[in-house]
Protein backbone atom coordinates (compact mmCIF):
# COMPACT_ATOMS: atom_id res chain seq x y z
CA UNK A 1 0.00 0.00 0.00
CA UNK A 2 1.33 3.58 -1.07
CA UNK A 3 2.12 6.02 1.77
CA UNK A 4 -0.57 8.73 1.24
CA UNK A 5 2.46 11.22 2.09
CA UNK A 6 4.24 10.75 -1.28
CA UNK A 7 3.45 12.68 -4.02
CA UNK A 8 2.55 11.05 -7.69
CA UNK A 9 4.80 12.58 -10.39
CA UNK A 10 5.83 11.07 -13.68
CA UNK A 11 9.23 12.06 -15.16
CA UNK A 12 10.55 12.57 -18.87
CA UNK A 13 13.32 12.91 -20.41
CA UNK A 14 15.23 12.40 -23.35
CA UNK A 15 18.65 11.73 -22.93
CA UNK A 16 21.87 12.85 -24.91
CA UNK A 17 21.65 9.60 -27.38
CA UNK A 18 18.35 10.88 -28.52
CA UNK A 19 17.01 7.07 -29.11
CA UNK A 20 13.82 7.89 -27.59
CA UNK A 21 11.70 9.49 -24.53
CA UNK A 22 11.59 7.71 -21.36
CA UNK A 23 8.94 8.58 -19.32
CA UNK A 24 8.53 6.55 -15.57
CA UNK A 25 6.90 6.95 -12.40
CA UNK A 26 7.70 7.89 -8.61
CA UNK A 27 5.98 8.07 -5.59
CA UNK A 28 7.98 10.42 -3.25
CA UNK A 29 8.42 12.77 -0.33
CA UNK A 30 10.66 14.89 -2.55
CA UNK A 31 13.52 13.52 0.24
CA UNK A 32 14.49 9.91 1.21
CA UNK A 33 11.26 8.38 0.60
CA UNK A 34 11.33 6.83 -3.40
CA UNK A 35 8.95 4.51 -4.29
CA UNK A 36 9.32 3.72 -8.36
CA UNK A 37 7.06 2.79 -10.64
CA UNK A 38 6.68 1.68 -14.04
CA UNK A 39 9.00 2.53 -16.38
CA UNK A 40 9.18 2.70 -21.03
CA UNK A 41 10.83 4.45 -23.62
CA UNK A 42 8.90 5.75 -26.63
CA UNK A 43 11.13 6.44 -29.73
CA UNK A 44 11.24 9.34 -31.70
CA UNK A 45 9.66 9.37 -34.95
CA UNK A 46 12.86 9.21 -37.57
CA UNK A 47 12.44 11.99 -39.33
CA UNK A 48 12.18 14.12 -35.77
CA UNK A 49 15.59 11.71 -34.37
CA UNK A 50 17.49 13.40 -37.74
CA UNK A 51 15.95 16.89 -37.13
CA UNK A 52 17.08 16.88 -33.79
CA UNK A 53 20.54 14.90 -34.65
CA UNK A 54 21.44 17.80 -37.64
CA UNK A 55 20.50 20.53 -35.30
CA UNK A 56 22.95 19.33 -32.48
CA UNK A 57 25.84 19.13 -34.93
CA UNK A 58 24.67 22.83 -35.96
CA UNK A 59 26.23 24.50 -32.64
CA UNK A 60 25.39 27.99 -34.02
CA UNK A 61 21.36 27.25 -34.56
CA UNK A 62 21.54 24.54 -31.44
CA UNK A 63 22.57 27.42 -29.59
CA UNK A 64 20.85 30.91 -31.17
CA UNK A 65 18.68 29.82 -33.78
CA UNK A 66 14.39 30.03 -33.73
CA UNK A 67 13.42 26.83 -33.03
CA UNK A 68 9.84 27.16 -32.69
CA UNK A 69 8.45 24.51 -34.78
CA UNK A 70 11.08 21.72 -34.15
CA UNK A 71 10.71 22.47 -29.89
CA UNK A 72 6.53 21.89 -30.54
CA UNK A 73 7.38 18.74 -32.39
CA UNK A 74 9.57 17.63 -29.25
CA UNK A 75 6.97 19.09 -26.83
CA UNK A 76 3.90 17.12 -28.56
CA UNK A 77 6.39 14.27 -28.66
CA UNK A 78 6.92 14.32 -24.89
CA UNK A 79 3.07 14.76 -24.48
CA UNK A 80 2.47 11.70 -26.38
CA UNK A 81 4.74 9.92 -24.71
CA UNK A 82 3.08 10.67 -21.50
CA UNK A 83 -0.58 9.74 -22.57
CA UNK A 84 0.50 6.65 -23.64
CA UNK A 85 2.22 5.72 -20.81
CA UNK A 86 -0.32 6.51 -18.53
CA UNK A 87 -2.63 4.86 -20.93
CA UNK A 88 -0.50 1.68 -20.84
CA UNK A 89 -0.03 1.74 -17.05
CA UNK A 90 -3.53 2.48 -15.76
CA UNK A 91 -2.24 5.88 -14.57
CA UNK A 92 -5.11 7.72 -13.19
CA UNK A 93 -4.27 11.34 -14.40
CA UNK A 94 -5.90 12.78 -11.42
CA UNK A 95 -3.37 10.75 -9.09
CA UNK A 96 -0.65 12.72 -10.92
CA UNK A 97 0.71 15.81 -8.86
CA UNK A 98 3.58 17.07 -11.86
CA UNK A 99 4.84 16.00 -14.39
CA UNK A 100 8.95 16.60 -14.54
CA UNK A 101 9.58 17.58 -17.72
CA UNK A 102 13.28 17.34 -18.79
CA UNK A 103 13.12 17.71 -22.45
CA UNK A 104 15.81 17.54 -24.54
CA UNK A 105 19.32 19.12 -24.88
CA UNK A 106 20.28 20.37 -27.43
CA UNK A 107 23.24 22.89 -26.37
CA UNK A 108 24.90 22.83 -23.20
CA UNK A 109 27.83 25.77 -22.25
CA UNK A 110 27.71 26.30 -18.59
CA UNK A 111 30.98 28.01 -19.41
CA UNK A 112 28.71 30.89 -21.39
CA UNK A 113 25.90 30.43 -18.59
CA UNK A 114 24.04 28.77 -21.09
CA UNK A 115 21.95 25.92 -21.36
CA UNK A 116 18.80 24.59 -23.70
CA UNK A 117 16.55 22.16 -23.73
CA UNK A 118 13.55 21.51 -25.61
CA UNK A 119 9.96 21.09 -24.38
CA UNK A 120 7.31 24.13 -23.54
CA UNK A 121 6.38 23.49 -20.14
CA UNK A 122 2.75 25.11 -20.93
CA UNK A 123 2.13 23.35 -24.32
CA UNK A 124 2.93 19.78 -22.10
CA UNK A 125 0.64 21.39 -19.16
CA UNK A 126 -2.04 22.11 -21.33
CA UNK A 127 -1.86 18.49 -23.38
CA UNK A 128 -1.81 16.50 -20.67
CA UNK A 129 -4.03 18.73 -17.72
CA UNK A 130 -1.32 18.20 -15.52
CA UNK A 131 1.07 20.57 -13.73
CA UNK A 132 4.84 20.78 -15.10
CA UNK A 133 8.43 21.22 -13.88
CA UNK A 134 10.92 22.03 -16.73
CA UNK A 135 13.69 24.49 -17.51
CA UNK A 136 15.36 22.34 -13.79
CA UNK A 137 18.70 22.99 -15.48
CA UNK A 138 18.50 26.66 -16.16
CA UNK A 139 18.76 28.31 -12.37
CA UNK A 140 22.04 26.49 -11.84
CA UNK A 141 23.80 27.79 -15.06
CA UNK A 142 22.94 30.88 -14.87
CA UNK A 143 23.94 31.34 -11.20
CA UNK A 144 27.58 30.09 -12.15
CA UNK A 145 26.43 26.37 -11.81
CA UNK A 146 27.29 23.19 -14.14
CA UNK A 147 23.91 22.89 -15.20
CA UNK A 148 25.16 19.21 -14.84
CA UNK A 149 24.75 16.53 -13.68
CA UNK A 150 21.52 16.42 -11.60
CA UNK A 151 20.87 13.07 -11.06
CA UNK A 152 23.38 12.77 -7.79
CA UNK A 153 20.33 14.09 -5.64
CA UNK A 154 18.44 11.31 -6.94
CA UNK A 155 21.16 8.59 -6.58
CA UNK A 156 21.89 9.66 -3.15
CA UNK A 157 18.17 8.88 -2.22
CA UNK A 158 18.31 5.44 -3.57
CA UNK A 159 21.13 4.66 -2.23
CA UNK A 160 21.20 5.48 1.43
CA UNK A 161 20.67 1.93 2.54
CA UNK A 162 23.76 0.34 0.61
CA UNK A 163 27.60 -0.12 1.82
CA UNK A 164 29.63 3.37 1.07
CA UNK A 165 31.32 4.74 -0.51
CA UNK A 166 29.75 4.06 -3.34
CA UNK A 167 30.15 5.13 -7.07
CA UNK A 168 27.27 5.51 -9.14
CA UNK A 169 28.18 5.87 -12.95
CA UNK A 170 25.48 6.20 -15.80
CA UNK A 171 26.86 5.77 -19.21
CA UNK A 172 24.69 7.55 -21.16
CA UNK A 173 25.53 9.44 -24.32
CA UNK A 174 27.94 11.29 -21.78
CA UNK A 175 29.09 9.23 -19.10
CA UNK A 176 29.10 10.58 -15.39
CA UNK A 177 29.67 9.78 -11.83
CA UNK A 178 27.74 10.44 -8.45
CA UNK A 179 29.94 9.58 -5.31
CA UNK A 180 27.87 9.06 -2.18
CA UNK A 181 29.59 8.52 1.07
CA UNK A 182 27.16 9.61 3.63
CA UNK A 183 26.26 13.44 3.36
CA UNK A 184 29.16 13.70 1.33
CA UNK A 185 27.91 13.62 -2.66
CA UNK A 186 30.29 14.61 -5.26
CA UNK A 187 29.52 14.20 -9.13
CA UNK A 188 30.66 15.39 -12.74
CA UNK A 189 31.05 14.17 -15.86
CA UNK A 190 33.92 11.74 -16.85
CA UNK A 191 33.95 11.86 -20.79
CA UNK A 192 32.63 10.38 -23.11
CA UNK A 193 30.20 7.28 -22.85
CA UNK A 194 28.17 5.91 -26.17
CA UNK A 195 27.66 8.75 -28.14
CA UNK A 196 31.65 8.32 -29.48
CA UNK A 197 31.08 4.83 -30.17
CA UNK A 198 27.32 5.28 -31.42
CA UNK A 199 28.67 7.94 -34.58
CA UNK A 200 31.49 5.79 -35.04
CA UNK A 201 29.12 2.08 -35.37
CA UNK A 202 26.91 4.16 -37.50
CA UNK A 203 29.48 5.42 -39.58
CA UNK A 204 31.10 1.73 -40.34
CA UNK A 205 28.18 -0.23 -39.82
CA UNK A 206 24.89 1.69 -40.22
CA UNK A 207 23.41 0.48 -36.89
CA UNK A 208 22.64 2.50 -34.21
CA UNK A 209 24.67 1.24 -31.38
CA UNK A 210 26.94 -1.46 -30.65
CA UNK A 211 25.07 -4.66 -29.45
CA UNK A 212 26.34 -5.89 -25.96
CA UNK A 213 29.88 -4.49 -27.38
CA UNK A 214 30.37 -7.32 -29.96
CA UNK A 215 31.80 -4.95 -31.88
CA UNK A 216 34.29 -3.37 -29.49
CA UNK A 217 34.88 -6.99 -27.78
CA UNK A 218 36.41 -8.40 -30.87
CA UNK A 219 39.37 -5.92 -31.52
CA UNK A 220 42.58 -4.91 -30.23
CA UNK A 221 42.15 -1.40 -28.60
CA UNK A 222 45.18 0.96 -30.07
CA UNK A 223 46.64 1.77 -26.32
CA UNK A 224 49.27 4.31 -27.37
CA UNK A 225 45.99 5.73 -29.19
CA UNK A 226 44.04 5.67 -26.29
CA UNK A 227 46.94 7.11 -23.88
CA UNK A 228 47.19 9.93 -26.13
CA UNK A 229 42.97 10.54 -25.77
CA UNK A 230 43.25 10.52 -21.80
CA UNK A 231 45.86 13.66 -22.17
CA UNK A 232 42.67 15.93 -22.97
CA UNK A 233 42.71 18.60 -20.50
CA UNK A 234 39.58 17.80 -19.23
CA UNK A 235 40.35 14.70 -17.06
CA UNK A 236 42.62 16.95 -14.81
CA UNK A 237 40.01 19.59 -14.55
CA UNK A 238 39.05 19.18 -11.02
CA UNK A 239 35.14 18.57 -10.57
CA UNK A 240 32.65 19.41 -10.70
CA UNK A 241 32.50 19.46 -14.50
CA UNK A 242 30.41 19.03 -17.43
CA UNK A 243 30.55 18.04 -20.77
CA UNK A 244 28.35 18.18 -24.19
CA UNK A 245 27.45 15.59 -26.21
CA UNK A 246 30.18 16.24 -29.08
CA UNK A 247 32.96 17.61 -26.83
CA UNK A 248 35.02 14.53 -27.46
CA UNK A 249 34.11 13.89 -31.54
CA UNK A 250 36.64 16.09 -32.67
CA UNK A 251 39.38 15.21 -30.09
CA UNK A 252 38.73 11.52 -31.20
CA UNK A 253 39.21 11.64 -35.15
CA UNK A 254 42.21 9.77 -34.97
CA UNK A 255 40.06 6.83 -34.21
CA UNK A 256 39.00 7.33 -37.84
CA UNK A 257 42.42 6.02 -39.56
CA UNK A 258 41.87 2.26 -37.55
CA UNK A 259 39.16 -0.54 -38.85
CA UNK A 260 36.27 -1.35 -37.48
CA UNK A 261 36.73 -3.66 -34.65
CA UNK A 262 39.95 -1.81 -33.82
CA UNK A 263 38.14 1.73 -34.01
CA UNK A 264 35.54 0.42 -31.59
CA UNK A 265 37.76 -1.36 -28.97
CA UNK A 266 39.56 2.01 -28.66
CA UNK A 267 36.51 4.02 -28.53
CA UNK A 268 35.15 1.61 -25.52
CA UNK A 269 39.06 1.84 -24.09
CA UNK A 270 38.94 5.12 -23.84
CA UNK A 271 35.73 5.94 -22.82
CA UNK A 272 36.44 3.34 -19.70
CA UNK A 273 40.01 4.87 -18.85
CA UNK A 274 37.92 8.01 -19.04
CA UNK A 275 35.40 6.91 -16.44
CA UNK A 276 37.71 4.86 -14.40
CA UNK A 277 39.79 8.27 -14.10
CA UNK A 278 37.39 9.53 -11.70
CA UNK A 279 38.57 8.05 -8.83
CA UNK A 280 41.34 10.69 -9.14
CA UNK A 281 38.66 13.47 -7.98
CA UNK A 282 36.89 11.42 -5.50
CA UNK A 283 38.01 11.63 -1.40
CA UNK A 284 38.62 8.49 -1.21
CA UNK A 285 37.94 4.34 -3.07
CA UNK A 286 34.54 3.71 -3.43
CA UNK A 287 33.56 -0.32 -2.49
CA UNK A 288 31.49 -0.53 -5.40
CA UNK A 289 30.59 1.11 -8.48
CA UNK A 290 27.15 0.49 -9.92
CA UNK A 291 26.63 1.25 -13.62
CA UNK A 292 23.29 2.79 -15.14
CA UNK A 293 22.14 3.50 -18.40
CA UNK A 294 22.34 1.96 -21.38
CA UNK A 295 26.31 1.66 -21.56
CA UNK A 296 26.05 -1.00 -19.35
CA UNK A 297 24.37 -3.51 -21.44
CA UNK A 298 28.19 -3.01 -23.38
CA UNK A 299 29.48 -6.09 -22.00
CA UNK A 300 32.87 -4.75 -23.09
CA UNK A 301 32.65 -1.41 -21.16
CA UNK A 302 31.76 -3.70 -18.40
CA UNK A 303 34.53 -6.06 -18.85
CA UNK A 304 37.32 -3.19 -18.99
CA UNK A 305 35.80 -1.17 -16.24
CA UNK A 306 35.92 -4.58 -13.67
CA UNK A 307 39.71 -4.97 -14.98
CA UNK A 308 40.69 -1.39 -14.41
CA UNK A 309 38.65 -0.61 -11.07
CA UNK A 310 39.30 -3.67 -9.47
CA UNK A 311 36.22 -3.74 -7.16
CA UNK A 312 33.08 -5.17 -7.44
CA UNK A 313 31.05 -3.14 -10.66
CA UNK A 314 27.88 -3.91 -11.53
CA UNK A 315 24.51 -3.00 -13.56
CA UNK A 316 22.17 -1.17 -10.70
CA UNK A 317 19.74 -3.81 -10.98
CA UNK A 318 22.28 -5.58 -8.54
CA UNK A 319 20.31 -3.34 -5.63
CA UNK A 320 17.07 -3.69 -7.46
CA UNK A 321 17.46 -0.01 -9.65
CA UNK A 322 15.81 0.09 -12.71
CA UNK A 323 19.28 1.49 -15.00
CA UNK A 324 16.63 2.14 -17.86
CA UNK A 325 15.02 4.89 -16.21
CA UNK A 326 16.84 6.08 -13.39
CA UNK A 327 17.09 9.39 -15.20
CA UNK A 328 13.63 9.71 -16.10
CA UNK A 329 12.69 8.97 -12.27
CA UNK A 330 15.12 11.28 -10.80
CA UNK A 331 13.15 14.11 -12.90
CA UNK A 332 10.22 13.28 -11.71
CA UNK A 333 11.90 13.12 -8.34
CA UNK A 334 13.10 16.59 -9.02
CA UNK A 335 9.90 17.83 -9.87
CA UNK A 336 8.45 16.81 -6.31
CA UNK A 337 11.90 18.83 -5.17
CA UNK A 338 11.09 21.88 -7.08
CA UNK A 339 7.49 22.32 -5.67
CA UNK A 340 8.73 21.91 -2.06
CA UNK A 341 11.55 24.49 -2.51
CA UNK A 342 13.93 21.77 -2.16
CA UNK A 343 17.72 22.43 -3.42
CA UNK A 344 18.12 20.23 -6.89
CA UNK A 345 22.54 20.86 -7.45
CA UNK A 346 25.05 21.51 -4.47
CA UNK A 347 28.14 23.15 -4.75
CA UNK A 348 29.69 19.45 -4.94
CA UNK A 349 27.13 18.55 -7.61
CA UNK A 350 27.53 21.04 -10.15
CA UNK A 351 30.00 24.03 -8.55
CA UNK A 352 26.77 26.18 -8.35
CA UNK A 353 27.91 28.66 -5.07
CA UNK A 354 25.00 27.31 -2.82
CA UNK A 355 22.85 24.58 -2.72
CA UNK A 356 20.24 25.70 -5.59
CA UNK A 357 16.60 25.10 -6.46
CA UNK A 358 15.24 25.40 -9.51
CA UNK A 359 12.82 24.24 -12.41
CA UNK A 360 9.82 26.16 -13.90
CA UNK A 361 6.00 25.64 -12.84
CA UNK A 362 3.27 25.58 -15.52
CA UNK A 363 0.15 24.93 -14.39
CA UNK A 364 -2.70 22.95 -16.42
CA UNK A 365 -5.12 25.63 -15.50
N1 LIG B 1 21.99 -3.75 -25.80
C1 LIG B 1 22.89 -2.78 -25.81
N2 LIG B 1 24.20 -3.06 -26.04
C2 LIG B 1 25.12 -2.09 -26.07
N3 LIG B 1 24.86 -0.80 -25.88
C3 LIG B 1 23.59 -0.46 -25.67
C4 LIG B 1 22.53 -1.42 -25.61
N4 LIG B 1 21.38 -0.77 -25.38
C5 LIG B 1 21.69 0.54 -25.28
N5 LIG B 1 23.02 0.73 -25.46
C6 LIG B 1 23.77 2.00 -25.46
O1 LIG B 1 23.16 2.90 -24.60
C7 LIG B 1 22.88 4.13 -25.28
C8 LIG B 1 21.65 4.75 -24.69
O2 LIG B 1 21.89 4.92 -23.33
P1 LIG B 1 20.96 5.83 -22.45
O3 LIG B 1 19.56 5.64 -22.90
O4 LIG B 1 21.34 5.62 -21.05
O5 LIG B 1 21.49 7.24 -22.94
P2 LIG B 1 20.84 8.62 -22.75
O6 LIG B 1 19.99 8.61 -21.52
O7 LIG B 1 20.24 9.01 -24.03
O8 LIG B 1 22.12 9.52 -22.52
P3 LIG B 1 22.52 10.53 -21.34
O9 LIG B 1 22.46 9.78 -20.06
O10 LIG B 1 23.87 10.94 -21.76
O11 LIG B 1 21.54 11.65 -21.46
C9 LIG B 1 22.70 3.73 -26.72
O12 LIG B 1 22.96 4.82 -27.54
C10 LIG B 1 23.73 2.61 -26.84
O13 LIG B 1 24.99 3.14 -27.10
C1 LIG C 1 23.15 19.01 -20.14
C2 LIG C 1 22.67 17.61 -20.13
O1 LIG C 1 21.54 17.32 -20.54
N1 LIG C 1 23.50 16.71 -19.61
C3 LIG C 1 23.15 15.29 -19.47
C4 LIG C 1 24.08 14.45 -20.35
O2 LIG C 1 23.75 13.07 -20.25
C5 LIG C 1 24.55 12.49 -19.22
C6 LIG C 1 25.34 13.66 -18.68
O3 LIG C 1 25.39 14.50 -19.85
C7 LIG C 1 24.58 14.42 -17.59
O4 LIG C 1 25.37 15.53 -17.28
C8 LIG C 1 23.21 14.94 -18.02
O5 LIG C 1 22.13 14.11 -17.78
C9 LIG C 1 21.83 13.50 -16.55
C10 LIG C 1 20.41 13.05 -16.56
C11 LIG C 1 22.07 14.35 -15.31
O6 LIG C 1 21.86 15.56 -15.34
O7 LIG C 1 22.39 13.75 -14.28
Amino acid sequence: MSDPALLTAIGAISGTSMDGIDVSLVRTDGDARVETGPGQCYPYAPALRDQLLALIADAPRAEHGALDDLEAAVSDAHADAIAQFMTEFSVDRASVRVIGLHGQTVYHRPEKRFTRQLGVGARVARALGVDVVNRFRHADVAAGGEGAPFAPLYHRALASRLEQPVMVLNLGGVGNVTFIDGETVIAFDTGPASALLDDFVLKRLGKPYDEGGRLAGSGQADAAMVASLMKHPYFDRPAPKSLDRNDFHAWAKAVESLGDSEGAATLAAFTVASAADAVRHVPRPPVRWLVTGGGRLNATFMRLLHDALGVPVEPVEAVGWNGDFIEAQCFGYLAVRSLRGLPLSLPTTTGVPAPMTGGELWRAA
